[in-house]
């Protein structure tokens, strides 16, 4: 369960069973010709998969940059969540369990995981920090409205982190007939190889179809945001062997101020082990978790998937950094030039494109835009 030095199972023993019962899961039922039926017809019938590629004509022109978006906003419930939460729902179904668990930031998750809970006749908790609650009230509504219980954490500092921690507690209570659907490529092993394994989707279509549209060559750059790491994950898995292919992660440095609380473990982090998982935190020395910041709540979070600590490890992903007033600028001029409302979180892997628009000049760049803008609308007042 490790990539590299990093990943593992730091977990009490406790939650060793659900673990172990989970890996065996995956072993038996992953392969089945039943799952992978069932997975395939969903992803078609209920996401729309194949999600599109689209070039971004006005944006490259302006940019000097030839700009490619993977639709991940054009899933079914609007993110690249959705993947995933249908392969664990499915993967749980099969395991004869009833209730899909989860944890949300963003809200993206919650409603994803809601929404493949009501696809597979299945119930839908989760756990999402109350500070979000209001933070991502129409993502809310939608959960309620699917049936969803929502459990508003109150305790820490009551967003995904805290969230996580009460989520891992009711699991425990109630593993029997409940299944975590966790929402990241992180977490203890087997969670960050099993999300890879549903969100390596996304780089599958999206390598054949850039492929077709450019008489069979490869993009010279490939970007995506790096929350947990789920859609990076994704967007890069099927591109690592490709060593002409540039992979650039994109982490959020908040307000961008110095000594100011950001969400860029991999930029500025320590080794540490947080949520069963060695990898790169935002903690003091003392190793207390520092509390994140972002403009975008998908992003909010001091940790990272352990296999982008490693592929940074070893050199073959490069990580940077986007503020808070990038992201919004990038999130206006794709709206503005090419009609496409990009989530927050999505919108600091476009900024990247036009932040690092030199270095660029006449490569060709396809960006994971892993979800759409409608729940940040509420930012508008703000920005317009
Ligand atoms: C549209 C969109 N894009 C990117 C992300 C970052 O999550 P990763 O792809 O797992 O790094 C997110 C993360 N959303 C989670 C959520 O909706 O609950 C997040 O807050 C946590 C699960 C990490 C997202 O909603």
């Amino acid at each position: 369960g490790y990539f590299g030095d990093f990943g593992g199972q730091f977990i009490p023993e406790l939650l060793m069973p659900p673990l172990i019962e989970l890996e065996e899961a995956m072993e038996r039922i992953l392969p089945s010709e039943e799952f992978k039926t069932r997975f395939a017809n969903m992803l078609k019938e209920n996401v729309g998969r194949p999600s599109t590629i689209t070039y971004c004509p006005n944006m490259s022109k302006e940019l000097g940059v030839e700009l490619w978006l993977k639709r991940e906003d054009l899933n079914h419930s609007g993110a690249h969540k959705i993947n995933n939460t249908l392969g664990q729902g499915l993967l749980a179904k099969m395991m004869g369990k009833e209730v899909l668990l989860a944890e949300t930031g963003a809200g993206m998750h919650g409603v994803a995981t809601t929404v493949a809970a009501a696809m597979l006749g299945m119930k839908a908790v989760i756990y999402m920090g109350a500070t979000d609650v209001v933070r991502q009230a129409p993502n809310v509504n939608r959960m309620r409205l699917m049936g969803a219980e929502i459990v508003a954490v109150e305790s820490g500092t009551k967003t995904l982190k805290d969230a996580i921690n009460e989520a891992l507690r009711r699991w425990l209570a109630d593993q029997e007939n409940t299944h975590y659907c966790f929402g990241t490529a992180a977490g203890p092993h087997p969670f960050p190889k099993l999300v890879r394994e549903f969100q390596q989707i996304i780089s599958k279509e999206a390598r054949q179809q850039f492929m077709d549209r450019n008489d069979g060559d490869l993009p010279d750059v490939v970007v995506a945001c790096v929350g947990g790491g789920s859609n990076a994950i994704g967007m890069f898995h099927n591109f690592v062997p490709d060593e002409s292919v540039k992979i650039v992660g994109v982490e959020a440095a908040g307000t961008g101020e110095p000594g100011c609380h950001d969400s860029a473990p991999l930029d500025h982090g320590t080794d540490g082990i947080l949520h069963g998982m060695k990898t790169k935190l935002l903690q003091t020395k003392e190793g207390q978790i520092l509390p994140s910041h972002s403009v975008a709540p998908g992003l909010d979070y001091p940790g990272v998937g352990p296999e982008h600590a490693h592929l940074q490890d070893i050199g073959r992903a490069e990580y940077v950094t986007v503020n808070d007033a990038q992201a919004i600028n990038a999130f206006k001029m794709l709206s503005q030039r090419e009609g496409i409302i990009p989530a927050l979180e999505s919108s600091h892997a476009v900024a990247y494109a036009i932040e690092h628009k030199e270095e660029l000049q006449g490569k060709s760049v396809l960006v994971c835009l892993s979800g759409r803008g409608d729940k940040d609308l509420g930012i508008l007042d703000e920005i317009l």
